[in-house]
């Protein structure tokens, strides 16, 4: 038996499940009630094993009903043993700050088969803890069974319950799980509860989700407690065959070998806690004040379209262009404790990245927001390469850069994130940096920061540039390049997209006598568009398309002639003029200064 798994479903379950509200009841006994009753309880036991079978040590009556006397049941159902190597394992151990390691509590029905000096139930957890002057505020059960307890004996009683289910036997906890335990752990961990974690595939794992792999990983020696006649304390009944710390290879990231598009999920779902928790760092970040419902709504910068009215907008201000990367677009926020890709939904997922700060005895970015979108590029005799183009910086280590002209975000995205990372990575590949090695490799993606140029380039972007691509883009973004970061909707931030990719998706639904619906999603929520109609060809049946998306294209946009004229026009303007000569100038200064070095 388990103390994680949950064995194949058991009857037991079920009689727990009946049984769960045994003690709803109660009040909190306390430590002279708990040993008065369970003096009492032993001496009924005594007088009904006398009259069964006369006196016998405790253990072996244990297993004598276990293997002869399977049906014998008692007042919750059949007796339910502890999992094997509970019995010996210390209760609790010393706290790690404010989180004390325990063995979990088993409830009451337990009690038949668990010597009363050797119980452990959630009242006597709280009570040693009380004595020792700390009340519990938080469960986290790693258990991957509720046939112990029910979480109720701690809700009940204002205590939060938090289940992290982690499979045990041969199988290691999942990234998900392993997302919401700490790193650091491990060593404080070993330090607190001696003697730590002693199954290396366990520790291999760990390294391996953060992409570290040391050369030696150093196990301590398995605990006498857990003999090695125990099956194990994780596993299902059966022989641990894992104890011998094994050297089990760390797996690797076989991103390689799929085939990876645009739509794949990437990276592990969080709590929706820290979720809530992550959102509003970037409300903080982004300089916004959190307010009700726009909480839950992605507060990214989004470009409108050009058209004939806001085209007038690149003559009084002063513009760069780059490509229209047509992948996934997703914010990135950059902690200490992992990289959080946030869709459009504002939804979050942590992704293994490491992004040191400039100075490396600084150690890692905390709080750096940054965007971009994710495409895949074939690129000859490599394959499909997963890339994150970062064009704009929202916030460095914690201080919002929102305020800041693009041009400057735009450079810290090279100086702050491209830079450092390049540079570590050249260490780790020199050797300069020793054990644990980090695996850039190992990386769901690479990061990339995006080009920008002066408008006057936009002829060779449409005409050399996106041709000779590595991935699709479905138009130019033209950038004010003394712009701010500015969130949600951003009418001086322009997109101009192919005629033939300008669409418009919405959706159609046919209602009560054959009326036409369509809608338009408006950030996540369906709108009617009052009156309007499509019109589809003759042949179409329309209850065939009903509650579909249907496209349609706009026309009305400018034309890549009309577009170009403009930019000609444009650049010969005093703004734009005096800025190309000043680039130049600079641009010159550099190069002479490059030769003479
Ligand atoms: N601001 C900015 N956005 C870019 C850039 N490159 C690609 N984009 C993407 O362009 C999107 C805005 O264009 P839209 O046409 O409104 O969005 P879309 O996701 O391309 O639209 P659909 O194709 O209709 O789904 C942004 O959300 C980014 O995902 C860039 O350099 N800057």
């Amino acid at each position: 038996m388990d103390l994680n798994a949950s064995p194949s479903p058991e009857e037991d379950d079920q009689l727990y499940e009946e049984h769960a509200d045994f003690s709803q009841n109660e009040h909190a006994e306390s430590a002279v009630e708990i040993m008065r009753r369970e003096r009492e309880e032993r001496r009924r036991k005594l007088k009904r094993e006398h009259h069964d079978d006369g006196a016998r040590p405790y253990r072996q009556q244990i297993r004598n009903d276990n293997n002869m006397n399977q049906n014998k049941t008692t007042r919750y159902g059949r007796i339910k043993e502890p999992p094997q190597g509970w019995l010996d394992c210390p209760g609790s151990g010393e706290p790690i700050d404010r989180i004390v390691p325990s063995k979990v509590p088993l409830d009451e029905t337990f009690n038949e088969s668990v010597p009363a000096g050797k119980r452990y139930s959630s009242k006597q957890v709280v009570n040693k803890q009380r004595k020792a002057g700390r009340d519990i505020g938080l469960v986290i059960d790693l258990t991957n069974t509720t046939r112990y307890y029910s979480p109720t004996e701690w809700t009940r009683q204002g205590t939060k319950h938090v289940k992290i289910a982690c499979k045990g036997r041969d199988a290691v906890p999942d990234n998900e799980s392993v997302n919401t335990f700490v790193y650091e752990a491990l060593n404080m961990f070993a330090q607190r509860r001696p003697p730590g974690i002693y199954k290396s595939d366990y520790i291999q794992a760990l390294y391996s989700f953060y992409h570290e792999i040391p050369e030696n990983i150093v196990c301590p020696p398995t605990p006498e407690w857990k003999r090695p006649s125990d099956l194990d304390l994780n596993g299902e009944a059966k022989e641990d065959d894992d104890d011998g710390n094994g050297d089990a290879a760390p797996s690797p990231n076989h991103e390689d070998d799929k085939v990876i598009t645009n739509d794949d999920v990437l990276g592990d779902a969080v709590p929706y806690d820290q979720q809530d928790f992550l959102r509003s760092i970037c409300f903080r970040l982004l300089e916004l004040v959190p307010s009700g419902r726009t909480n839950a709504q992605f507060p990214g910068s989004h470009p409108v379209s050009l058209n004939s009215e806001n085209l007038q907008i690149l003559r009084q201000r002063y513009y760069y262009a780059t490509w229209k990367a047509d992948g996934t677009r997703y914010m990135m926020l950059i902690t200490r404790d992992g990289c959080f890709l946030i869709d459009r939904n504002f939804c979050f997922r942590r992704v293994q990245m490491r992004f040191p700060l400039r100075n490396p005895n600084e150690g890692f970015h905390h709080y750096t927001l940054i965007d971009g979108e994710m495409i895949v590029d074939t690129v000859p005799d490599l394959g499909l390469k997963r890339r994150y183009l970062a064009y704009d910086l929202m916030a460095l280590h914690s201080h919002s850069k929102v305020k800041l002209p693009f041009s400057e975000r735009w450079k810290l995205i090279d100086d702050e994130i491209i830079r450092p990372r390049y540079h570590d990575k050249g260490q780790f590949d020199s050797g300069a940096k020793g054990s644990p090695s980090y695996r850039y490799d190992m990386e769901l993606f690479s990061v990339r920061r995006k080009d920008f140029w002066q408008l006057s380039a936009v002829n060779k972007i449409l005409k050399e540039f996106i041709p000779k691509l590595c991935h699709e883009s479905d138009g130019l973004i033209l950038q004010g390049w003394d712009d701010p970061y500015v969130t949600r909707t951003h009418e001086g931030l322009l997109k101009w997209k192919y005629p033939e990719m300008n669409s418009v998706d919405f959706l159609f639904e046919i209602g009560s006598e054959n009326r036409q619906f369509i809608f338009l999603y408006e950030r996540g929520r369906k709108k009617l568009m009052d009156g309007a109609r499509v019109a589809f060809p003759d042949e179409v049946d329309l209850s065939s398309i009903s509650g579909k998306i249907v496209m349609r294209s706009i026309t009305d946009n400018i034309t890549e002639d009309k577009l170009l004229e403009e930019i000609y026009e444009i650049m010969n303007l005093p703004m734009y003029a005096d800025r190309k000569a000043k680039v130049h100038q600079r641009s010159m200064a550099h190069h002479a200064q490059q030769r003479r070095r």
